[in-house]
C-alpha cells in the first residue's frame, strides 16, 4: 500500500506518542534515570531503543539509555552485531554485549527455548545490577500481552499476563515495557517506515508452538469482533468480580 511522506510522519508520531502514553501512565521513566534496553535484534526492541533514544531530545527531562544484547554462544543463532553496534553508535547509546552459554545439555527436562530465555533474562538482570542501573526495558507489545493472557488462562488456570512495569529483587530492578499499548501490526508498520532490517534468524530450537496457537485463537476472536485484541487487553483492567462464579 502506497503511503505519502505525510502519512508516514503521522504514523511515526502516533506510535511515539503511544509509547509516551505508556511511559507516563506507569511512571516508567524519571529525570536522570539510567535505562538498560534489552535488544534482541528483532523489530520491536530495535524500535524501542530508537524511540526511547529519540524521545530524549524532545523532553525537558534528561535520562540515560544503554543497550544490551545477549549472545548465547552454544545456540546456533546469531545476529549481525556490527549492524547493531553501528545502530547504537548513531543513536549515541552504549551497547553492552553479553556472551553466555545456555548449557542445554544440563537443562534436564526443560525445553531448550525455555532454558535459553531463562538464562538470557538472568544475564540481563546480572548486567543491570553490575552497571548500577535500576530500569530494564523489554520490547514486548500488546499482542505479546494478550497471547500470554490466553496461554496462562488455558495452561495455568489463572488470569495473568506480562505487566507494563514490575518491581523485582525487592525493588532493586524495575522491568518496564514501554511498547505495551502498541500492537504487532503497528510495530511492523513502524519498522517498515524506519527501514529496520530483520536481524533475527529463526533459532533451530525455537519452539513457539503454544504461543502460535494462542496467536491463532486471538486472530479467530477478531472475526467475532475486529476489536477483540484490544478488548482482551483492556479486559485485564476491568474484572467484574461480582459477575464471576
Ligand atoms: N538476545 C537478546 N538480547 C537482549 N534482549 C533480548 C534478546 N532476546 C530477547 N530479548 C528481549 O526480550 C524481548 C522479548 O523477546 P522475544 O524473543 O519474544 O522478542 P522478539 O519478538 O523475538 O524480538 P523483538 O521483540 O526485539 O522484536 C525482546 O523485545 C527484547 O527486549
Amino acid at each position: 500500500m502506497f503511503e505519502s511522506k505525510k502519512q508516514k510522519q503521522y504514523t511515526v508520531q502516533k506510535i511515539r506518542q503511544t509509547v509516551g502514553k505508556a511511559i507516563n501512565q506507569y511512571n516508567m521513566i524519571e529525570a536522570d534515570d539510567h535505562i538498560l534496553v534489552a535488544v534482541s535484534g528483532g523489530k520491536d526492541s530495535l524500535a524501542l531503543l530508537e524511540i526511547l533514544s529519540c524521545r530524549r531530545k524532545a523532553l525537558p527531562i534528561h535520562y540515560h539509555i544503554h543497550a544490551a544484547h545477549v549472545i548465547t554462544e552454544d545456540v546456533p543463532y546469531q545476529i549481525d552485531v556490527d549492524w547493531l553496534s553501528d545502530f547504537c553508535n548513531k543513536l549515541d547509546v552504549k551497547l553492552h554485549l553479553i556472551h553466555t552459554k545456555a548449557n542445554l545439555e544440563t537443562a534436564g527436562n526443560k525445553k531448550p527455548c525455555f532454558a535459553c530465555s531463562r538464562n538470557r533474562r538472568k544475564e540481563l538482570f546480572k548486567l543491570t545490577n553490575e552497571l548500577g542501573i535500576k530500569k530494564l526495558a523489554f520490547g514486548h507489545h500488546l499482542d505479546d500481552a494478550v497471547e500470554t493472557l490466553v496461554m496462562n488462562m488455558a495452561q495455568h488456570a489463572n488470569i495473568s499476563s506480562i505487566p507494563a512495569q514490575l518491581e523485582m529483587f525487592d525493588g532493586k530492578i524495575q522491568v518496564i515495557r514501554p511498547l505495551i499499548f502498541l500492537t504487532n501490526s503497528e510495530m511492523k508498520h513502524y519498522a517498515l517506515i524506519m527501514g529496520f532490517p530483520s536481524l533475527k534468524r529463526e533459532c533451530p530450537y525455537e519452539d513457539h508452538t503454544i504461543r502460535y496457537k494462542a496467536r491463532e485463537i486471538v486472530e479467530q476472536m477478531t472475526e467475532l469482533n475486529p476489536k477483540a485484541r484490544i478488548n482482551l487487553f483492556n479486559s485485564m483492567n476491568k474484572i467484574d468480580f461480582e459477575y464471576l462464579p
